[in-house]
């Protein structure tokens, strides 16, 4: 039987990201995937043309009628949109007791817009991220989450260290937005051990949908059973190779590409991991 990985997430129309990015990836990985919308979008490579929510009672539906029947061995949150939604989905986690529960903070699209109300992150710091395994925020959502700014390597640990008090068990922040001399640097953190994972920056606009993807990957590779490591480690891979892979469609910033390990078995990946 395969893994069972839940997504918790918006829609993307156009495929790159959201609720389409994960349930790509899950396929990838050998799970079988299941997906809860809390909002549609009218979105694609150009940007977000509109946001639809999907009403509290169909979010709290959709939820129960996955976990009541068929039960899920890790799910992950992406776009939550308002704090209604988020409490829905921190009350549905506290009673199923999701044990591997990855929460992607997502708040602002690549393309500029709007994903989350800004008065909905007290919900999500006190109501969902106590109950995570991991999140998995990129560098802007760290500054709104604890108000630090970050700019050096002790600012980035600080502020991990910052989340980590916020209650989940291990805190992965992406360094997608701040590139520093042709690396790209995540650093991961479980509150004992900082990992660092360097890989060379990938020149290309066809990142739509990285985040998505990459805590996809972590959600499936916890539905597997890795620790929660060699999640991440392996989940860099696979979002590394998609990159790598990325291509034109549309005429904006166009989607990773989900089947890349599979199609170019030959990837190779060149990833640094330091710890201290
Ligand atoms: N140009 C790049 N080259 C190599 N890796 C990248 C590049 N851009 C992003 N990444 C990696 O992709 C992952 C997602 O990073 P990022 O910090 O951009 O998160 P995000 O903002 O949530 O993603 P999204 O683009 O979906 O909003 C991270 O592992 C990051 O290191
Ligand atoms: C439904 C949905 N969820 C998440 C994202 C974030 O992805 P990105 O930052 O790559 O636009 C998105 N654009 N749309």
């Amino acid at each position: 039987m395969l893994p069972k990985a839940l997504t918790i997430a918006g829609s993307d129309s156009g495929g790159g990201a959201g609720i389409q990015a994960d349930l790509k990836t899950f396929q990838e990985l050998d799970t079988f995937g299941m997906s809860v919308i809390t909002a549609v979008t009218a979105q694609n490579t150009e940007g977000v043309q509109g946001v639809y929510p999907v009403e509290s009672e169909g979010i709290d539906q959709q939820i129960t009628s996955v976990m009541d029947d068929i039960g899920a061995d890790a799910v992950k949150t992406g776009m939550l949109f308002d704090k209604e939604i988020i409490g829905i989905v921190a009350e549905k986690s506290r009673y199923y007791k999701w044990p591997n529960l990855v929460v992607d903070p997502v708040m602002v699209s690549t393309s500029g817009s709007k994903l989350l109300k800004n008065e909905a992150i007290d919900a999500l710091i006190n109501e969902l991220i106590p109950q995570a395994a991991i999140i998995t925020p990129n560098i802007p959502e760290a500054k709104e989450l604890t108000g630090l700014t970050i700019q050096t390597v002790d600012d980035r640990k600080n502020t991990v260290k910052e989340m980590y008090k916020m209650g989940a068990s291990a805190v992965l922040l992406k360094g997608g937005h701040e590139k520093n001399k042709g690396k790209v640097v995540d650093l991961f953190y479980d509150g004992r051990t900082f990992h660092y994972l360097s890989v060379p920056e990938i020149n290309t606009p066809h990142t739509h949908g990285t985040g998505c993807t990459y805590a996809a990957a972590i959600t499936a590779n916890l539905a597997k059973g890795l620790p929660l490591p060699e999640a991440v480690r392996k989940a860099k891979m696979f979002i590394h190779a998609a990159i790598m892979h990325g291509f034109s469609i549309g005429k904006g910033s166009g989607p990773t590409n989900h089947a890349a390990l599979r199609l170019y078995p030959d990837t190779r990946v060149e990833m640094e991991v330091e710890t201290e």
